[in-house]
C-alpha cells in the first residue's frame, strides 16, 4: 500500500495546548507522524509518496471561504495585535449570544472555533494546507487505480467543521477527500470514522446529505470529547435522515465489544452500497492511550484493518488521532497490514 507523507507537518509545532487548567506539550506533536512514518519503512509497506498540490479548491469545497482566510491570516492578525503568547481562542458567543464575525482577532478566534485546546502558531497553516494535500493525494491515488492509499495526515481533521477549528483540527481531510471522490463522479461515499473520538466535524459537513454516509465509533460524548456532539439519536437532517450513524461505548471497551459496532457500522456501508470507502483512522482507542478509555491491544488493528479489507472497497485512510507515540507506528501501521492481508 502507498503511503503519502509530507514533511511540511513539522511546520506545526505549537508549544502548548490548554489542558487541566496549564499550558502542557501538545499531545498532537511532530514525532506522532515521523513515528507512523518510521513503522511505514521499517514493515516495507509501500512506496511513500510526497503530496501534490491541489491549491485552495478542494478544500473550499467543504471549508468556508471565510474560515479558510481567517486561517491564513490568524497567526499574523494575532502577533499584529503584540500578543505575548500562541493564538490560544479563550471568548465564544454563548446562549443568547450573536453568532456574526467580530473585526477582534480574539473575536474571531472565537467564532471560528470550538474549543480551547488547539492553539495556533507560525506554520500551522502550511501544515494543515499540506494535510489536506496529503489527503487529496491519496484519493487520487485510489481514483487512478490503486485498492487503497495510506493518507498520513498531520494534522488530523476530523473534529474541523464547515467553519470552525478544534480538537487538534483545522481542515477536515477525510471530508475534502469524500468530496473530492463525489467531485470526480463517485456516486457514494461512505465515511467511517474509527477514531477514538467522535467525528464531528465531519458529521456536521454532510449531516443534510444522502451522498455522503458518515459512521462513527467513539467515546460516549457525555464523559469525553466533543462532549456536544456524536450521540446516537443524530441520524442526519432532511436529504440526510438516516445517512448518520454513531455508535458510542463506555469506559473500558475491549475489541470484542468495539467490534459489535464496527459490524453494524460494516453491514450499513453494506446497505449504502458507496462507490468508496473513506477510513477516518485514529488509534487512540489504544488501552494505553493517555486521553481515551476504550481498551483496544495493538493486536486488534490487525483485525481491524482486514475487516475493512472485506468490505471490498477503494479505501483512503486519513491519520486522525492517537497519542501514545511510542504505539503509534505499529498500531496504524498493523490496520495497513491487516487490510493487506497480514496475520
Ligand atoms: N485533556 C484532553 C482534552 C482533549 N481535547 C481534545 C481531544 C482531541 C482528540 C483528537 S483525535
Ligand atoms: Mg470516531
Ligand atoms: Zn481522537
Amino acid at each position: 500500500m502507498k503511503t503519502v507523507f509530507s514533511p511540511l507537518h513539522s511546520r506545526r509545532q505549537v508549544k502548548t495546548e490548554l489542558d487541566g487548567g496549564l499550558l502542557i506539550e501538545p499531545h498532537e506533536k511532530p514525532s506522532r507522524a515521523e513515528t507512523i512514518l518510521a513503522r511505514v519503512k521499517d514493515q516495507a509497506l509501500g512506496d511513500v509518496l510526497e503530496p501534490e498540490e491541489f491549491g485552495l479548491g478542494p478544500v473550499q469545497r467543504v471549508h468556508t471561504a471565510d474560515y479558510v482566510a481567517f486561517l491564513e491570516t490568524c497567526w499574523q492578525d494575532w502577533l499584529a495585535e503584540g500578543k505575548p503568547g500562541e493564538a490560544i481562542p479563550a471568548v465564544w458567543a454563548g446562549r443568547g449570544m450573536r453568532h456574526r464575525v467580530p473585526k477582534d482577532i480574539d473575536g474571531r478566534l472565537g467564532y471560528y472555533s470550538f474549543a480551547a485546546e488547539t492553539s495556533i502558531s507560525e506554520g500551522t497553516w502550511e501544515a494543515a494546507r499540506a494535510s489536506a494535500n496529503v489527503a487529496l493525494t491519496a484519493q487520487k491515488l485510489v481514483a487512478e487505480g490503486e485498492r487503497a492509499a495510506f493518507a498520513l495526515c498531520r494534522p488530523p481533521g476530523h473534529h474541523a467543521h464547515a467553519d470552525l477549528f478544534g480538537g487538534y483540527c483545522f481542515f477536515n481531510n477525510a471530508a475534502i477527500a469524500a468530496q473530492a471522490f463525489r467531485d470526480q463522479g463517485y456516486s457514494r461515499v461512505a465515511v467511517l470514522d474509527v477514531d477514538f473520538h467522535h467525528g464531528n466535524g465531519t458529521q456536521a459537513i454532510f449531516y443534510h446529505r444522502a451522498d455522503v454516509l458518515t459512521i462513527s465509533l467513539h467515546g460516549d460524548p457525555d464523559l469525553v470529547f466533543p462532549h456536544f456532539l456524536g450521540f446516537e439519536d443524530e441520524t442526519g437532517e432532511g436529504d440526510g435522515e438516516g445517512y448518520n450513524l454513531n455508535l458510542t461505548f463506555p469506559p473500558g471497551t475491549p475489541y470484542h465489544v468495539w467490534s459489535q459496532g464496527l459490524e453494524t457500522a460494516c453491514q450499513r456501508i453494506g446497505e449504502f452500497q458507496p462507490d468508496a470507502l473513506i477510513v477516518a483512522l485514529g488509534v487512540d482507542t489504544f488501552e494505553d492511550d493517555p486521553i481515551s478509555f476504550f481498551k483496544l491491544a495493538s493486536g486488534d488493528y490487525l483485525t481491524l484493518g482486514r475487516r475493512l479489507e472485506q468490505l471490498g472497497l477503494p479505501t483512503v485512510f486519513t491519520m486522525e488521532g492517537g497519542y501514545d507515540v511510542d504505539a503509534i507506528g505499529v498500531n496504524a501501521v498493523n490496520v495497513m497490514q491487516g487490510f493487506e492481508g497480514k496475520a
